[in-house]
């Protein structure tokens, strides 16, 4: 029997996937998983029981990723889950960004009442006109599994794409389409582009790299959109920019204090994955992985410890251990299980980075004391016995 906690609402298509041996919990210190979409983890402290953590989505931002590796939480997301809902809403972004959508609509609420809106609007709505997409340049910033779609779906509308993402995944250079212009350095983007769209995550090396040095590379009046994360945009940078008119719009999915109400601005309320495909696209992906690995061990997706897959659980027990990436580990263990008359049936070891992943089958059945032998084993972050 498992307990999972939801600290956002989860789809139902998902959650529906989970069987009589889950049981909802509304206190996340006695969960065995806790599934989220945006909550902030990062003030949490962790219940003994924790296992994993299912991020419904792709951002883990919001999540104290190593914090959970060193106590032995695993944390998952779902690439690509929602990237075709964040694509369409890019898409509809650069277009209210084309013309000005948004400032005509408003006018038009405000006549509400007045019989003689559409000769009014004949008037004035050539102060809501604009450009076409077709023949303007776009930059994409970052071609995982949004990026690439933005990319190729912007070709269709006419657009010259560039492309930017000095450690795209074979896959996804696989899926680019190729006319898309490889652009080697970001300076290119900014330099070349009407239109900048932004996919990458979150990380140190990306947090403000859209600052006053990089706006001043770009073209007068250029469109920026801002649909993966805020600290990406250099708020008070992106700000003076909008009132100076070298950005004639910035569109962002994320509201915040410094952004919302400035002329040229088009705030979402991150709305890029509220589409009922996506958020059941991530719920379903999301219980798959938490079953997969609260059942068989199996770890797929990730982002703190290696993915690894062996199947499912054999007639004797599997044994999982979470492990710092050190010398020796595997010595250890097969040794201890030796001393113990252990039959080793399957054994796998996996790394990423700091973190390590061994899972063992042994033919009989590991009693509690083996576990407390393995859980003392310096550099052993968690271990767990699969019955
Ligand atoms: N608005 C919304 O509701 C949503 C926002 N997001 C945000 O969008 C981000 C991207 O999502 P996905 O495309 O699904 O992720 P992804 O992991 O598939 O793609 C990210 C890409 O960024 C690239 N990258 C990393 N650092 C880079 C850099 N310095 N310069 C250029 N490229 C770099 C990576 O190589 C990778 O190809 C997420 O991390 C999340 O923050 C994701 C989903 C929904
Ligand atoms: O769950 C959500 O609505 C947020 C989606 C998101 O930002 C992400 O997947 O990174």
């Amino acid at each position: 029997m498992f307990k999972y906690h939801c600290l956002n609402p989860i789809s139902a298509v998902g959650m529906n996937k989970l069987d009589e041996n889950y049981v909802k919990t509304e206190n996340a210190d006695e969960a065995d998983v806790i599934l989220v979409r945006s909550a902030k983890m990062h003030e949490m402290e962790f219940g003994k029981n924790l296992k994993a953590i299912a991020r419904a989505g792709a951002g883990v931002n919001n999540i104290p990723l190593d914090k959970c590796a060193e106590e032995g939480i695993v944390v998952f997301n779902t690439p690509g889950a929602n990237a075709n809902g964040v694509k369409e809403l890019v898409i509809a972004g650069m277009l209210l960004a084309a013309r000005d959508v948004v400032g005509g609509i408003q006018w038009v609420q405000e006549f509400e009442e007045d019989g003689d809106i559409a000769k009014l609007a004949e008037k004035k709505k050539k102060a809501f006109a604009g450009t076409e997409l077709s023949g303007k340049k776009l930059g994409v910033i970052g071609l995982g599994a949004i990026g690439v779609l933005v990319a190729n779906v912007a070709t269709h509308l006419g657009m010259e794409v560039y492309g930017y993402d000095p450690y795209v995944s074979v896959d996804s250079a696989w899926r680019l389409s190729r006319s898309i212009h490889h652009a080697t350095t970001v300076d290119e983007i900014y330099k070349e582009c009407d239109y900048i769209t932004i996919h990458v995550p979150a990380l140190d090396s990306t947090k403000g790299m859209i600052d006053k040095n990089a706006i001043s590379l770009m073209k007068e009046g250029v469109v920026i959109l801002n649909f993966a994360r805020d600290v990406l945009v250099n708020q008070e940078d992106i700000v003076d920019a909008l009132v100076a008119g070298k950005v004639h719009r910035y569109v962002t999915d994320f509201p915040t204090k410094e952004i919302v109400g400035v002329k040229g601005a088009i705030v979402i309320p991150h709305l890029g994955a509220s589409t009922e495909e996506s958020e059941d696209n991530c719920a379903q992906m999301a219980v798959a992985e938490i079953r997969d690995f609260l059942e068989n061990g199996n770890i797929t997706h990730s982002v703190n410890y290696p993915d690894c897959n062996v199947g499912t659980k054999a007639d004797g027990d599997r044994i999982t251990i979470l492990h710092r990436n050190v010398p020796n580990m595997i010595g250890q263990f097969t040794t201890l299980l030796a001393q113990e008359n252990q039959n080793i049936a399957l054994m796998t070891n996996k790394s990423k980075k700091e973190y390590a992943y061994t899972v063992i089958d042994v033919d009989g059945s590991v009693s509690d004391e083996v576990v407390s032998k393995l859980e003392s084993i310096t550099d052993v972050l968690g271990v767990r016995v699969i019955k």
